[in-house]
């Protein structure tokens, strides 16, 4: 593995979480609070908080820490309702006196090949700036909404809201992490993130002062079920605002938000949109069919803005294509170019009946359709089409119709979303 001459990888242990954090600092302005080493040390899994280490002089203080980067150990919502194992980059920083010597690129390849050693299918991240990670392979698999709604923006009627009840209080992670993950476990729409690991998702709803800004502590909504089933939730921070005039103009900020049924998004919006002397509720990440869009009688003045959400490199082809369904019957060749694993490279053949995927190498034959790692991550959640792509120049059609026939295969039948911000 390439590794910038002058500086080492290690991976940080919890006695060096404030050294990585300082590190983190210089990429993302901010000055973390101690609590934060604590929240920090609990999110990321042993052996996942990786730093590259200055070991010649001539780079600086040996020992510092210059580069870093954290992976969280999710499961995903793959098309056709599968959870697969995935890798959640984040907090990739490299100190500002160090950059532009291959820190990155280092962190990289360490995180890519990590991943494939634990069995993980793909990598996942959310991407500061999008012309960073292409050249790793990753594709943008999914795209979010952020809504700016206001105050009061009347509803359609949804059978059975009326039933929930709505508990509204302080986010404490101790009693509401359980409720969060049994919501988070029942949303089916591709890209939802989840963790086998009770105690690491709850970690995930914790309250970092860096994400605060100027409003206040997280506060939730949650939507019950007769009977007491969790069935939706809304992680939200108010902001104080008074007009000139006196009149009061708060907004709700919505950090994070997921239904699993019709009825619990309506009741949760409805509560949401109710708050006393709020103007405005901004929300994201939203999927670009989010329930809340159709709900609205006047779905503009929800103001959508589209942003960038997950971007995807595969990292095992044929362990990612066997788990996700097939929306019609498949047989093609898929040639995938992946200079960072070669056992991924090659003709695939793919076919599909009743929704199943079946993969298996095709040494020797001719594909039909031609594409590289990083549009398989783009088209993989059924986020864009890869007619889309090749549109944009970006896939080959080898065989005459079988673009379209694939394209169509790969679709998913609800935009793909991460609703974790991470
Ligand atoms: C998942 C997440 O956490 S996203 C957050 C990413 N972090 C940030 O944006 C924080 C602020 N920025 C930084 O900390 C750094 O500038 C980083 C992490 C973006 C880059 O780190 P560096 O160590 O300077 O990158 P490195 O020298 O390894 O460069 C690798 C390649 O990426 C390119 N690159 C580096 N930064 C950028 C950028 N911001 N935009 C586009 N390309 C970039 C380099 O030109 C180089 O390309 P090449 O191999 O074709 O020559």
């Amino acid at each position: 593995m390439s590794v910038a001459p002058g500086y080492r990888l290690i991976s940080v242990d919890d006695a060096r979480m404030g050294e990585m954090l300082e590190v983190t600092s210089w990429g993302f302005p901010g000055d973390p609070e101690p609590a934060d080493l604590a929240e920090w040390s609990r999110m990321l899994p042993h052996g996942r908080a990786r730093a590259m280490e200055i070991e010649d002089p001539q780079q600086g203080d040996v020992g510092t820490l210059a580069g870093v980067a954290g992976s969280f150990t999710f499961r995903m919502r793959v098309p056709g309702g599968d959870l697969v194992p995935v890798a959640g980059l984040t907090g990739v920083s490299v100190h500002t006196g160090h950059r532009r010597r291959g820190l990155l690129r280092a962190l990289m390849a360490d995180h890519l090949a990590d991943a494939r050693r634990r069995g993980e299918v793909a990598s996942a991240l959310y991407a500061a700036e999008s012309t960073i990670y292409p050249r790793f392979g990753y594709g943008l698999a999914a795209r979010q909404v952020d809504v700016r709604v206001p105050r009061g923006a009347a509803l359609r009627d949804v059978a059975g809201s009326a039933e929930l009840t709505v508990r509204v209080e302080r986010l404490d992670r101790e009693s509401h992490g359980r409720t969060l993950t049994l919501v988070q476990r029942r949303v089916s729409r591709p890209g939802t993130m989840t963790l086998d690991d009770d105690v690491a998702l709850e970690a995930r709803f914790s309250d970092p002062s860096t994400e605060r800004r100027d409003s206040e502590r997280a506060r939730i909504a949650v939507v019950e079920e007769p009977g007491g089933a969790p069935a939706a939730y809304a992680i939200f921070r108010r902001t104080d605002r008074w007009t000139d005039e006196g009149m009061p103009d708060g907004t709700v900020h919505v950090t994070q938000l997921a239904a699993a049924t019709p009825a619990s998004a309506h009741r949760l919006w409805s509560v949401l949109l109710d708050i006393d002397l709020m103007g405005t509720v901004t929300a994201a990440p939203l999927a670009t069919d989010d329930a809340l869009l159709w709900m609205l009688e006047d779905m503009r003045a929800a103001l959508p803005r589209l942003r960038d959400n997950i971007w995807l490199r595969i990292v095992d082809v044929p362990a990612a294509l066997t788990a996700r369904e097939y929306l019609c019957p498949v047989d093609a060749v898929i040639q995938i170019d992946d200079p960072l694993f070669p056992d991924n490279a090659g003709p695939w053949r793919v076919t599909s009946r009743e929704g199943t995927g079946h993969v298996e190498a095709a040494p020797g034959e001719e594909p039909d359709v031609v594409l590289s790692v990083q549009e398989l991550g783009a088209v993989y959640l059924g986020g864009v089409s890869l007619e889309s792509l090749a549109g944009a120049g970006l896939v080959e059609e080898r065989t005459p119709g079988a673009l379209h026939a694939l394209a169509a295969a790969f679709e998913s039948t609800s935009a793909p979303v991460s609703n974790l911000f991470f």
